[in-house]
């Protein structure tokens, strides 16, 4: 395949301007079609049975395809989407089709021709009347192909009208150009001699009208006054048509400058590019862009002009035209690679300077065009290869409410099921209860839900009056037709009962106030104000696996061998019911009263599986309960008990500080209550310390800001949460105290000498130990949790800051030397230890003795 198109030539095409990828939220904007509207359409062509009938449905068509176009071009208005327009013409051609004796009869040139010809209108900024002229050759529009069968179809046909001028292997390699369908307005451009003489609208296809002005204004770029490139050629007499459209940041520009001045943003590209063709004043502040796709000459767009698309892209290239025609294009016999071609394209779209709508197939050499020809509207020797949304219409149920692992609360729709790209979908996501608000979604009303590639289906809107009658009718006309193919819908509804469309009746959904799954108090995150969450992370069975498993996890409690899995089954087997009752596992299930029979599968090893009797523990079960006492006996740090409760916003360091502010859990919950009655800190000016009586307010603590007080203060006023968090305190975990200075200086570093380590009680609090080399009676994982245990930290490189270098067997040679010289400068304070047992002498074992006063000061 000669393919142009890349990635990166893309990217650097436009400029790098990589748009975040919304696919869904593009789509929905011009609500584009579905990819099995053929089917639908096919299919209501063969619900009817007369030509008498056919005939009324022809004419009722006829009639609303005006319509909408006469709106739709004159007005820019859109009753309909641009899905729903497409069907209807789908319908008419199917019908034609089927009752081959009513062709052509209803077809009362206006919806033989492209467009309605005016582009003046009633709307009192473009009363201007526009001069007409004829065009050298008709301008048509495109037919469409909303799926790959649809191209394969139309490459039928081609190959077909070409077998009796070609050889069966020249027909085989027939190419086709493959370019990217602007979505934009069509404009064609005369030349006489090089020189640019006029430009002119679409129109009915057959006049145009004069746009020449609007063209040559300075705000429209890429169209050449006069063909340049040096001894290039050109046809005497000829149009060179294209497309007009409006770059997407230019558009964004536009609309914020026409929000600022209280008037209506267009709609989209093609909107705008219409908008500035229909506006009177001359150099009108829109920029417009062209690129050229094709041309026309007097008796069609003689093949002689140019061999191939392609050439006639390099030709425009020359000339002065944007070089896009020719580096967005590829040319293959292939079709899967056309349709890679249009895949890829697809994935792009959304990092192009503006916007298309699907992608065009064209037989590459022209002369083979002439064979093919052209109806009334469309050449058949062309295609669109629209991109396709999956939309349907169906009515929503109800709203379940799902707790996700970290207590978030997300509402799920539940629907009448529904036929979508192939599968029933019978729930689909809302995001969450501000986009159910924003959008004004209620319970009994029809929606519209979307579906793309694999991605989970979602509302994006309450189906409008108009989706919801086409809707209606082909659900009416579905079910007098084959039943499966009526399944297939696009558009339609999915209510079996058609009537039931829930005009009425919806009712207004609240965001519920309580879990539904523990019954707990929700809150409103203040994440970005989007968020409700259960606050009960501690009970709540949502929540509970994730929740303790946080709990016991490496930087918080750090219970070794209770990983998610056993946690899982732990609850599954109901040996557990919530996270406090993992200390008490032991005495349950180890211990002298233990109940032999409830042990928890996940751990027993039974002698005899079938008496579940004189079991022993595996490895894992027995290295668990010695991680569980070790909590137990040598008790937690402060922060990591904080950060253990899984508070959302806060994270470690935040517990830290929260740690160092309170130093006890109690004094932080007092705080936390009292942020909840004052809604903020009680006294702006006073928050230094607590030793002068004065209440420290959670703000005051670095790195609470309104979100993390907020948030804490929800997670204590949850009377769940205090319940749970006394059971584990009960069961026997201890919270080792924290000493230290005043708050205000204990987070810097040069406060703390050799002097106030040897004042602390607890050595190692605060204080930072590096360590080199290898250790034989314990591994350094085991070293550094018994210093953090004790209010320590460990860091692997050696600092300034550093207070203690624990050194062990074949250290590193450099930190000791750079430990040394910290240790001799002025004002070092560096301690060198060296081997375990000396550290656990001067820095472990006291700790011992006094964590057994700490247990008496506790009691
Ligand atoms: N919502 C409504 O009420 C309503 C009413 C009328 C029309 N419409 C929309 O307009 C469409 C019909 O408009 P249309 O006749 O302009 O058809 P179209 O826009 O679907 O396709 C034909 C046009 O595509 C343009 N085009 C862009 N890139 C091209 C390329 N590389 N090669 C060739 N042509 C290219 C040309 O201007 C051509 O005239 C409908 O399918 C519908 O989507 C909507
Ligand atoms: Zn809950």
């Amino acid at each position: 395949m000669t393919t142009t198109i890349s990635k990166t030539k893309m990217k650097k095409i436009t400029g790098g301007c990589l748009r975040a990828l919304s696919s869904l939220s593009s789509s929905s904007e011009r609500n584009l079609p579905s990819s099995n509207s053929l089917q639908v359409a096919t299919a209501f062509a063969n619900s009817i049975e007369s030509s008498s009938k056919a005939e009324k449905i022809l004419r009722d068509l006829a009639q609303k395809i005006s319509e909408s176009d006469r709106l739709y071009y004159d007005e820019a208005k859109e009753t309909l989407t641009d899905g729903e327009y497409d069907l209807l013409r789908m319908k008419f051609e199917a019908v034609e089709r089927k009752f081959e004796e009513l062709r052509g009869k209803f077809d009362d040139g206006m919806y033989s021709r492209v467009g309605s010809g005016r582009l003046a209108s009633s709307s009192s900024n473009s009363s201007f009347e526009y001069k007409k002229y004829k065009h050298l050759s008709p301008m048509q529009s495109l037919k469409n192909a909303f799926n790959a069968d649809e191209v394969r179809e139309f490459d039928e046909r081609v190959r077909k009208s070409l077998v009796e001028v070609l050889p069966a292997a020249a027909l085989q390699k027939v190419e086709y150009c493959a370019e990217l369908k602007i979505d934009g307005v069509s404009a064609s451009l005369r030349y006489e001699n090089g020189k640019l003489v006029r430009a002119l609208s679409r129109g009915d296809g057959e006049f145009g009208e004069d746009i020449t002005r609007h063209v040559l204004s300075s705000s429209c770029r890429d169209v050449p006054r006069e063909l340049g490139g040096e001894g290039s050629s050109y046809p005497e007499v000829f149009e060179i048509r294209g497309e007009v459209y409006v770059e997407e940041d230019a558009l964004e520009k536009v609309n914020e400058r026409k929000s600022a001045n209280g008037e209506t943003p267009f709609k989209n590209a093609r909107n705008a590019a219409a908008g500035v063709m229909r506006m009177k004043e001359q150099n009108v502040d829109v920029p417009l862009s062209f690129i050229p796709h094709g041309w026309g000459t007097e008796g069609g767009d003689r093949a002689e002009l140019f061999e191939t698309q392609i050439e006639f892209y390099e030709k425009c290239q020359k000339w002065g035209f944007s070089d896009l025609c020719l580096t967005r294009s590829a040319i293959s016999s292939d079709l899967n690679e056309l349709f890679a071609f249009h895949a890829k394209t697809y994935d792009l779209r959304d990092t192009l300077s503006h916007k298309i709508d699907g992608v065009v197939y064209k037989i590459n050499e022209t002369r083979l065009r002439d064979r093919i020809g052209s109806d009334s509207r469309a050449p058949k020797w062309a295609i669109a290869h629209k991109f396709v949304a999956d939309v349907a219409i169906t009515t929503l149920k109800s709203i379940e409410v799902q707790v996700g692992r970290t207590g978030v609360l997300t509402p799920v729709a539940i629907l009448e099921p529904c036929e979508l790209n192939g599968a029933t979908i019978r729930r689909a996501t809302l995001h969450n209860f501000f986009e159910i608000e924003r959008k004004k979604i209620q319970i009994g009303q029809d929606v519209v839900v979307e579906r793309a590639g694999d991605v989970i289906p979602k509302i994006i809107r309450v189906a409008t009056d108009a989706e919801r009658i086409t809707s209606e009718e082909n659900a009416k006309e579905a079910s007098s037709s084959s039943s499966s193919l009526g399944a297939a819908l696009g558009l339609s509804s999915s209510s079996s009962t058609s009537s039931s469309l829930n005009l009425g009746g919806a009712s207004a959904y609240a965001a519920p106030m309580l879990c539904p799954c523990c019954n707990s108090l929700v809150s409103r995150d203040a994440e970005d104000g989007m968020v409700i969450r259960c606050n009960a992370g501690l009970k709540c069975p949502a929540q509970r696996t994730a929740r303790t498993t946080h709990f016991a996890s490496k930087k918080a409690l750090d219970i070794r061998g209770l990983a998610e899995k056993q946690i899982e089954k732990l609850f599954e087997t109901n040996a557990i019911e919530r996270t406090s009752d993992i200390f008490t596992l032991e005495e349950r299930f180890y211990g002298p009263n233990r109940n032999e029979e409830e042990m928890p599968p996940v751990w027993a090893r039974y002698e005899n599986p079938a008496q579940k009797k004189k079991h022993e523990f595996t490895k894992n079960a027995l290295n668990m309960f010695a991680a569980i006492n070790d909590v137990k006996t040598n008790g937690v740090q402060l922060a990591k008990f904080i950060y253990a409760l899984g508070i959302p916003f806060v994270g470690e360091a935040t517990a830290k500080e929260l740690a160092k502010t309170y130093k006890s859990l109690d004094k932080f919950k007092e705080a936390a209550e009292r942020y909840h009655e004052t809604g903020s800190r009680a006294d702006e000016e006073s928050d230094v310390d607590e030793k002068n009586g004065i209440k420290i307010s959670l703000e005051a603590v670095e790195g609470v800001g309104d979100i993390v007080a907020k948030s804490i203060a929800n997670f204590w006023s949850e009377p769940n949460n205090a319940n749970e968090v006394k059971r584990i305190l009960d069961n026997g975990v201890k919270i080792l105290p924290v000493f230290g200075g005043d708050v205000s200086s204990s987070s810097s570093s040069s406060s703390r000498t050799n002097n106030n380590i040897n004042n602390n009680n607890n050595k190692l609090s605060n204080l930072k130990v590096c360590i080199t080399g290898t250790f034989t009676s314990k591994s350094r994982s085991e070293i550094q949790r018994d210093i953090e245990r004790l209010g320590g930290s460990v860091s692997n490189a050696l600092a300034k800051s550093t207070d203690i270098l624990l050194i062990g067997e074949n250290p590193g040679k450099s930190k000791l030397e750079k430990a040394r010289e910290i240790a001799k400068s002025k004002g070092g304070r560096i301690v060198l230890v060296e081997g375990f047992e000396q550290f656990q002498k001067d820095w472990l074992t006291t700790m011992e003795e006094d964590r057994d006063d700490d247990d008496d000061r506790e009691e």
